[in-house]
């Protein structure tokens, strides 16, 4: 990843080639309502690395994951998958979980299915699949019930586990965790490590410290639409060296510069 003059390696990786970049955004802005609210983001996203984004209310954290997922177009600047502008296929490599779960009015089972069913699998594969998500979710004993009639927590859980039975190569979660008590907070974390273990490379949102810390390599801090400051998540998080950081992490209200620019 990085910004304009900082070049992060892989935490740990002293010497060693960097891990290849997966998706990058380069002077990436999306305006609405008259308003730059992305403004000029340049990162990477390093294979197999674990990306944690945070900064304040409003600060552009959900509008940068959609434009990194294609859901929205950008006003200005790229977003490359593998050096390549994103495109149907790049998109169909990722994955995106949202902070309210998005389930069909079918079964936990059928909700599962339902995402396999688009993915060309064959029957003992798509089997396979379903049988290993349910089991990551520890939905085992609830695959028959109504999806949404599941705990804000299972939901999630759901949401995770039927994300990564498409096998993408990036996971974007934006807040998965944020109405969530310790118990289930813990219970996605662990899927994430699965999935990490697995190779999968993860960009989250989260406004949770602690989490930040468990699971960040790399954190992208961002003020206003802009990145106030990014680099290996340990030193962002122990030193922040821009004053929207430092400001935010002590619990201060940072108002200073650069605002939201018209346009
Ligand atoms: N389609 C849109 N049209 C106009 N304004 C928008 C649009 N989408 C987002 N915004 C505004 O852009 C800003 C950034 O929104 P975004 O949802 O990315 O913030 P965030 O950092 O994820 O905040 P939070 O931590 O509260 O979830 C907000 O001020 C929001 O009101």
């Amino acid at each position: 990843m990085r910004d304009a003059a900082c070049h992060v390696a892989p935490s740990g990786a002293v010497g060693a080639a960097p891990a290849p970049v997966l998706a990058a955004a380069r002077g990436l802005a999306f305006e609405a309502g008259g308003r730059r609210l992305v403004d000029g983001i340049d990162l990477e996203i390093r294979e197999g690395r674990r990306t944690v984004i945070m900064g304040a209310n409003g600060a552009g954290k959900s509008l940068l994951l959609r434009l990194l997922h294609g859901l929205i177009r950008p006003s200005a600047g790229t977003v490359l998958w593998q050096g390549r502008p994103l495109d149907r296929a790049a998109r169909r490599a990722q994955a995106m979980v949202f902070q309210r779960p998005v389930m069909l009015r079918r079964s936990v089972r059928a909700n599962l299915r339902f995402a396999l069913a688009v993915r060309g699998l064959s029957g003992p594969e798509r089997a396979e699949r379903e049988r290993a998500a349910l089991a990551s979710a520890r939905l085992e004993e609830l695959a028959r019930r109504p999806a949404r009639v599941l705990s804000g927590g299972e939901q999630q859980r759901l949401a995770v586990a039927r994300a990564l039975a498409c096998e993408p190569e990036l996971l974007l979660l934006d807040e998965p965790t944020a109405s969530l008590d310790p118990a289930s907070t813990m219970a996605i974390e662990e899927q994430l490590a699965e999935a990490h273990a697995r190779g999968v490379t993860l960009v989250l949102v989260t406004h949770d410290l602690g989490q930040a810390r468990r699971i960040g390599d790399d954190l992208v801090f961002l003020h206003a639409g802009r990145v106030a400051e990014q680099g290996d998540a340990a030193r962002v998080l122990e030193a922040p060296r821009s004053e929207a950081a430092r400001a935010w992490l002590s619990g201060r209200i940072y108002l200073g510069p650069p605002p939201l620019r018209p346009v």
